[in-house]
């Protein structure tokens, strides 16, 4: 019997020819780096930077310190995780199910709250000589797209309002190191495309970064303690109307090897207007996105799953209704706001709580947040019963966060709900009516009474 070794699955050998290696841009020379940055970010979303000017004392001391923190027992750094995504965590990323082999540390802008004064104070100072490089390679960017002033885009890193993300991955060695049933290794941080303009990221010597390229084969990336590796983050590929490439990348695990990871993802501050550049719009070309706030688009992109495509939701193109079914959408989702709202304040008269309006204002504020959806379970063709003996499942059990949802379907059955001693019965379906689901935050709101 022939055994398949890992790498004759792998497609990158099929492709190698065609892949030169990932770009290295020598700062050092600026004339010669703001057009190799260009096509750099054109081709791939990804290259390497030598002769960055960040002292290696400081990458070095933050690897130690860094190291210091995951060393420290499991109970320790479990002080440092708040009920919020930021501070530590293992095992899990963000909030949406995804899960790698990895702990991390997650901090926002200036606050880098850990367990020693040097580990912070060098954390900051580390954050602001990579922001300070993240200036200089967005400046070499705008030279060499000739897009004025040239400080275009950097101003958005160096702004006091700048939206900085910082993150300490450590991903330990992974004992259970066969591969996958795709023959891939085990996931350290699944693939995923950063939303912010640009990240700026430095490991240590163990490699498991790959990138995926144009035509879909992912490439590994060889590590290099002593440089820095750039991402092209969503919204510079939004600001350059598609022409840069946000890099697709993921993260797998060595069997013998810890990896420590260090990254600065540079967003503008909440309120920037992101929109394509227009002098980046060529001549006969579109603008290909609607235009957004940071804001706008970090709250959407932190409620989907890391491995979603979240540009797609801001392509002109792709918006999944057209202008007749938007009107029809708006009014009905009027209407039910409205059938929320009578039926909230029905529920504040039952519990005499006063004013009547104490809910019902929640759903009628301008402000309210409101999210509208339409769902479609095509006929399941396998319908064997899983292993515990239930039909597929479309929707996987859970309760709804908001206050209310208001459910209609059409004549298929299939939604059921659990009863409070763990039963689950179905919903017969009623087309003409509406169901009415309390979520989490009426069950919050009633306990307080
Ligand atoms: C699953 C998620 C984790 C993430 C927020 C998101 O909902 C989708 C984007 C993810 C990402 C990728 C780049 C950065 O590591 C990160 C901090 C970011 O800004 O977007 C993470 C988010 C996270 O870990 O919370
Ligand atoms: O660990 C790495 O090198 C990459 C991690 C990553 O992509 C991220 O933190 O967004
Ligand atoms: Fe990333």
């Amino acid at each position: 019997m022939v055994m398949q070794s890992q790498n004759q699955n792998n497609p990158i050998l099929t492709n190698k020819r065609a892949f030169k290696g990932i770009p290295v841009i020598d700062l050092s020379c600026p004339d010669d780096a703001k057009h190799l940055i260009v096509n750099a970010c054109q081709d791939y979303g990804f290259f390497k930077v030598i002769n960055h000017g960040v002292p290696l004392w400081l990458v070095s001391q933050l690897e130690n310190e860094t190291m210091g923190f995951f060393n420290m027992r499991q109970s320790e750094k479990d002080k440092y995780c708040p009920p919020n995504p930021l501070g530590y965590r293992s095992n899990t990323i963000g909030t949406n199910g995804d899960v790698g082999w990895i702990e991390y540390l997650l901090f926002t802008s200036n606050d880098f709250p850990t367990n020693s004064k040097t580990f912070s104070s060098v954390a900051k100072e580390y954050v602001e000589a990579v922001r300070k490089l993240g200036c200089e390679i967005l400046e070499l960017v705008a030279e060499g797209l000739k897009i004025e002033p040239k400080n275009v885009l950097s101003r958005m890193l160096s702004d006091e309002k700048a939206d900085t993300v910082f993150r300490l991955n450590h991903y330990p060695p992974c004992p259970d190191h066969r591969p996958t049933t795709n023959g891939r290794n085990p996931i350290g941080f699944g693939e995923h495309t950063d939303p912010q303009l640009i990240s700026i990221a430095r490991s240590n010597t163990t490699s498991g970064l790959q990138i995926c390229l144009s035509d879909g084969t992912w490439v590994p990336v060889p590590p290099d303690h002593t440089s820095f590796f750039i991402n092209v983050d969503d919204l510079l590929q939004v600001m350059t109307n598609g022409r840069f490439k946000s890099v697709r990348h993921r993260v797998v695990t060595d069997k013998l090897k810890s990896r420590v990871s260090m990254i600065y993802f540079g967003g503008p501050p909440l309120m920037e207007k992101i929109s394509p550049i227009g002098s980046l719009i060529e001549p006969g070309e579109e603008s290909l996105y609607h235009e957004f706030t940071w804001f706008e688009y970090k709250s959407y992109g932190y409620k989907t799953k890391l491995a979603d495509d979240r540009l797609s939701f801001f392509h002109k193109g792709s918006h999944p209704l057209s202008e007749k079914d938007k009107t029809v959408a708006k009014e009905y989702v009027e209407a039910l706001r409205k059938l929320g709202c009578e039926i909230l304040e029905l529920v504040a008269e039952g519990l005499k709580i006063e004013p009547k309006n104490v809910l019902s204002r929640m759903l009628s504020d301008e402000k309210a947040d409101t999210v509208f959806r339409l769902n479609h379970y095509p006929p399941c063709p396998d319908h064997r019963p899983t292993t515990n003996g239930r039909n597929p499942i479309g929707f996987g059990e859970h309760t709804d966060p908001q206050l209310i949802s208001i459910a209609r379907s059409n004549t298929t059955s299939g939604l059921q709900i659990c009863l409070s001693d763990g039963t689950w019965v179905p919903v017969p379906p009623d087309h003409t009516s509406f169901f009415i689901n309390v979520d989490d935050l009426l069950q919050v709101q009633k306990c307080k009474e």
